[in-house]
């Protein structure tokens, strides 16, 4: 088993004053990670501020027993359970959501995870490794059409239809159930290089999002982070990579926007018009050429902001 690995958080700073902390509010983490953020946030709230910190890996839940304060909760489960965890800390409505979505680098860096082609170890790659199938696990049972659409639509990898067919030619012989493997199988099936990077990078973070369901864990999400919102509350989120950025983005943008399912000709006053849930604040940010140098995870990260009406 490798060392316990570090996470540097990504847009501490601009992340928590995008939350504009009232010293009594409430305040929800929902990927506490290793705690960077909800350290941050703690620091800034009174005696009678509370936050709610949310993770589905059971190591990060570890991890946050070192916190020790009265004003934490740290609750295990996925953030597209926020509302009913919010309803059984007692703690009512937030002032604030943080999601700062995707892998923490302890979960890249501990090969025994499984997320990472830069060690050999079981294909794991589930985030909470308390339940679920693994990634050997589906590449086991996955027929070839459905391999091809994960990889390719998860991975934006050209070549998902002839990973698909390697991998599913190899585990006639024998199952696919390490890092290496599969890496190297996969380098094997990509016929093109792209400078810098590891030609298995697509299709590891293609399984990783499939295997954790992330895309559907953030649009069941968002949702429920704006209707448990006080008026003025904030809603911040950031993620890694246009897939996420994308779900995010239309989200607020639609939630921002009055009603356009309405017929335009209508006769109904300005009172009666459905009003937008959220407020959109500031531009998208993005991570300091400082941060980056520090944290090249950094570099893809984009945070919105948004505020409940
Ligand atoms: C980028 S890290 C967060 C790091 C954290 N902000 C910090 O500063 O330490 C993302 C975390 O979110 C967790 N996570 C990802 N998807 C999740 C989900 N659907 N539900 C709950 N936790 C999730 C991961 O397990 C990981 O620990």
């Amino acid at each position: 088993m490798s060392a316990p690995a570090q996470h540097l958080t990504v847009l501490l700073r601009e992340a928590v004053e995008a939350l504009a902390i009232k010293p009594a509010g409430v305040y929800v983490d929902a990927t506490f990670g290793r705690g960077g953020h909800s350290r941050a946030i703690l620091e800034r709230l009174g005696p009678s501020g509370r936050l709610l910190a949310l993770d589905r890996d059971p190591r990060a839940i570890a991890a946050a027993a070192a916190i020790g304060d009265e004003r934490l909760r740290v609750v295990h489960r996925p953030f597209a359970e926020m509302a009913a965890a919010m309803g059984e800390a007692g703690f009512g409505r937030a002032d604030g959501v943080l999601m700062d979505i995707g892998v923490s680098s302890p979960q890249l860096d501990e090969g025994e995870r499984g997320f990472s082609f830069r060690f050999d170890a079981p294909l794991d790659m589930r985030m909470d490794t308390t339940q679920g199938e693994t990634a050997a696990e589906w590449l086991a049972r996955a027929d070839e059409r459905e391999i091809t659409q994960v990889v390719r639509d998860y991975g934006e990898e050209r070549f998902a239809f002839q990973i698909a067919k390697k991998i599913v030619a190899a585990r006639n012989e024998r199952p696919v159930a390490t890092t290496g493997q599969l890496a190297a199988l996969v380098r094997e099936a990509v016929r093109t290089r792209e400078p810098g990077q590891d030609p298995a990078t697509r299709t590891f973070q293609a399984l990783r999002i499939h295997i954790n369901q992330e895309l559907e864990q953030l649009a069941l999400a968002l949702p429920q982070a704006v209707d448990m919102l006080n008026p003025g509350g904030r809603l911040v989120v950031i993620s890694f990579h246009s897939l996420e950025d994308r779900i995010v983005k239309r989200f607020l943008r639609d939630a921002a926007a009055p009603d356009a399912s309405l017929p335009k000709n209508l006769p109904l006053m300005a009172s009666q018009l459905p009003q937008p849930k959220l407020r959109l604040v500031g531009k998208p940010v993005k991570a300091s050429a400082a941060e980056i140098a520090a944290n090249p995870r950094a570099r893809s990260a984009v945070m919105r902001v948004a505020e409940k009406c």
